[in-house]
């Protein structure tokens, strides 16, 4: 159903039906545009401004120009020009998990409807636009499709797949999410990527590939049917957004001589701030297989709530971790608004359907048998070359904005919590600059830093003490492994083994058919505790200070727009570790921190100890993982790598699971075997086969140091 019937009734009443008149200048207030046939909307060209043909678009690019496909998928580049942008958008990034990370109001890593418990929160306008999506007085009027189930083009190792379109439905949830928007006519975000062919302004001339629009109200939804390339008809339901006044004029309307009024200067955020946790993206690893990146990638779109930077002002106590969508709940009624468009009820359904197109009106509800037909024209079906009706894309007068959304400029980052606790989930998240406008990932440790302008801000902490994190619960229903059913996993008896200084359990799991051994070293309490407990917080100290430079590292390859860190903070030592960071992140023996090289020394001294053998090792990669960090399934299968990997935990527990590699879905693919790691314990992985047949992941409980010792050959090829 297109509206719910109660809504459709309390809205407005007809205005008179005009037939929309061209206008030929771009880039003024009153511009209308002209709906060409058989493709998308877009300005009417201007002398310096020409748009040839718009038609799906799935291809960054960073020139003037931009590319387009053809009916048949193939690249074709138009003669287009776009205009200069005379300033920065407010809110900007270079990758989706920089809005992602940053943004309260976008954190959808896939779709481009972002909603939670059915509320549209932001709107991506990207590449395969639909027919007759439009951008109209200049960007404060758009028009665009529902999510998903669009026909797209998409060029996979060199050739041109086409996905058909399906059926748009007001269950969808995206469409869903859009319609309540409309309803109870709460606003949301608007953001476009260097994809959306309608804004003509050139963002890659700036290295913007993602840009926030602002606030906009929905002011229409409507569903149209849309004859694909294959020559199918599809039900996509549309939608109107109208730029919301208060915010002044949009950014992009500056002028060389006319810089738009700073939003800055807009009411701050007054909506009440929360202490929640939301559900952290899980956007690891550098070594992880497409379907773990995909896996990685599953960000519920339903996400209760709209997760914050942070709390307010620098300097402040607490961090807060996200804040409630500033939505007055009472449902608003449609009637209320001052209507804009003549709507009609429709005689066989009972509906109302806005007048949108000048070739008359039809019910546009996809429900009804009528729909998409024109009863003053014999009930024949609407053509395909339509344009829009005048009335229809004229501005309409919006109830008042919610203060709640006159300023969604990110806040700012905690960076002096009273506490001193600086390795909570708020501390994860990505910064706004307020220099620059740039959205940047939390990518080094020791403080926030602009990806653009290096603005930075500091992080005013102290060394967490283990005894408050190695007691937590790992909150599972074992003390300290799991084995699968049926996996042919053997447990070794407990092996006790120490010397005069030193003690210890060893644990021994055998994968079948000689694919290798794990044993799990647990420290007891004749472990060397205190030596632990001050590497622990030398790790800190150093990580604090730089000179333990951890970092996130972008990821080798995933599917996502700019580049993608890891989930966890990272730093080699050694031989380069080109999984992550390969030399760049790789200091030499003689550069180690102190505290990587106290790691290696007593993962050496326990693996040796422990299982009496002498194991070589020439490489160190710490990892540090921040509340809720983690690393995903992936197998140390580095070229040259030694048959044994030793890995010491500092801080909270963690489960370390495993599961076998290269098989499909199924049982075979469950985990197979679970280890609680604690504070001490070194997990040693024994035998190719371990990284051959199997991959591991790391679900830290809380704030945790991992050191993983290995040999690599320094001359592998
Ligand atoms: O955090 C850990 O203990 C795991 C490290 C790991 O799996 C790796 O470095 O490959």
């Amino acid at each position: 159903m297109l509206h719910s019937k109660r809504a459709l009734e309390e809205e407005s009443e007809h205005l008179s039906v005009k037939t929309i008149k061209l206008i030929h200048h771009s880039n003024s207030e009153n511009q209308l545009l002209e709906t060409h046939h058989g493709h998308t909307c877009f300005p009417t060209p201007s002398e310096d401004q020409k748009f040839k043909s718009h038609g799906s678009n799935d291809h960054g690019n960073m020139s003037t120009e931009r590319p387009f496909t053809d009916k048949q998928g193939k690249m074709i580049k138009p003669d287009v020009v776009l205009q200069e942008l005379h300033v920065m958008p407010h809110i900007w990034a270079e990758s989706r998990q920089e809005v992602c990370e940053s943004f309260d109001w976008f954190r959808s890593y896939q779709g481009g409807v972002y909603f939670a418990n059915n509320i549209t929160k932001g709107y991506l306008l990207s590449g395969f636009p639909a027919k007759r999506d439009g951008f109209f007085h200049n960007g404060k009027l758009i028009i665009s499709h529902g999510g998903g189930k669009a026909e797209s083009v998409q060029q996979l190792k060199g050739e041109t797949k086409v996905k058909h379109a399906e059926d748009q439905k007001a269950e969808d949830k995206s469409v869903r999410a859009l319609l309540t928007n409309y309803r109870q006519q709460i606003p949301l975000v608007l953001l476009i990527d260097d994809r959306y062919a309608l804004f003509p302004y050139n963002l890659g001339g700036k290295n913007i590939t993602y840009a926030v629009l602002g606030v906009y109200n929905i002011t229409h939804a409507w569903a149209e049917y849309e004859t694909t390339k294959s020559g199918q008809k599809h039900v996509r339901f549309k939608f109107s957004f109208q730029w919301c006044k208060e915010q002044g004029e949009p950014w992009w309307h500056a002028t060389k001589d006319k810089i738009v009024e700073e939003r800055a200067t807009l009411m701050p955020v007054v909506s009440s701030i929360e202490d929640t946790i939301d559900a952290s993206p899980e956007n690891d690893n550098a070594r992880t297989s497409e379907s773990d990146y995909e896996e990685a990638m599953d960000i519920s779109p339903d996400d209760e709530r709209i997760p914050s930077t942070t709390a307010a002002s620098p300097g402040n106590a607490a961090p807060k971790f996200s804040r409630r969508m500033p939505v007055k709940k009472t449902e608003f009624l449609l009637s209320e608004r001052i209507p804009a468009s003549a709507d009609r009820r429709c005689m066989y359904c009972d509906m109302r359907s806005p007048l949108v197109f000048s070739v008359g009106w039809g019910c546009l509800n996809a429900t009804c048998t009528y729909f998409w037909r024109l009863p003053e024209a014999g009930n024949n079906p609407i053509p395909d070359d339509l344009t829009f009706d005048e009335g229809f894309l004229q501005l309409q007068t919006l109830i008042p904005l919610d203060s709640g959304f006159r300023n969604i400029n990110p806040s700012q980052p905690v960076t002096n919590p009273q506490d001193k606790i600086t390795t909570l989930q708020a501390f994860t998240r990505g910064m706004h600059c307020i220099k620059c406008g740039r959205l940047s990932c939390r990518s080094k440790w020791e403080h926030w830093e602009c990806a653009n302008c290096q603005n930075v801000l500091a992080v005013n902490g102290a060394p967490r003490p283990v005894k408050v994190l190695k007691n937590l619960n790992p909150g599972v229903n074992f003390q300290w492994y799991f084995v699968g059913k049926d996996t042919g996993i053997m447990r070794s008896p407990v092996k006790p083994f120490g010397d005069h200084q030193t003690a210890g359990n060893v644990l021994t799991f055998s994968f079948p058919e000689g694919r290798g051994q794990i044993h799990h070293i647990q420290h007891n309490s004749m472990g060397p505790l205190v030596r632990l407990d001050t590497l622990f917080e030398e790790y800190q100290t150093q990580a604090a200070d730089g000179s333990l430079p951890f970092r996130r590292w972008p990821l080798r390859s995933h599917k996502l727009r700019g580049s993608l860190l890891t989930n966890y903070f990272s730093q080699n030592c050694g031989v380069p570790y080109h999984y992550v960071g390969g030399t760049a992140n790789t200091l030499t023996w003689e550069e180690a921190p102190t505290a990587v090289v106290k790691a290696k020394e007593f993962i050496e001294e326990r693996t040796n100890l422990a299982l009496n053998k002498q194991s070589e090792f020439n490489e160190v990669l710490s990892a540090a993982y921040m509340e809720k960090q983690k690393m995903s399934f992936h197998t140390d299968d580095e070229k040259g790598l030694g048959s044994v990997v030793a890995g010491l935990s500092l801080g909270s527990p963690a489960l370390m699971h495993f599961r076998r590699r290269n098989v499909k879905q199924g049982p075979e693919r469950k985990i197979c075997l679970s280890i609680v790691l604690r504070h001490g314990d070194v997990l040693v992985m024994d035998g190719t086969g371990v990284q051959q047949y199997y991959e591991h992941m790391v679900e830290p409980i809380n704030f945790r140091i991992a050191a993983t010792a290995r040999y690599i050959d320094p001359d592998r090829k």
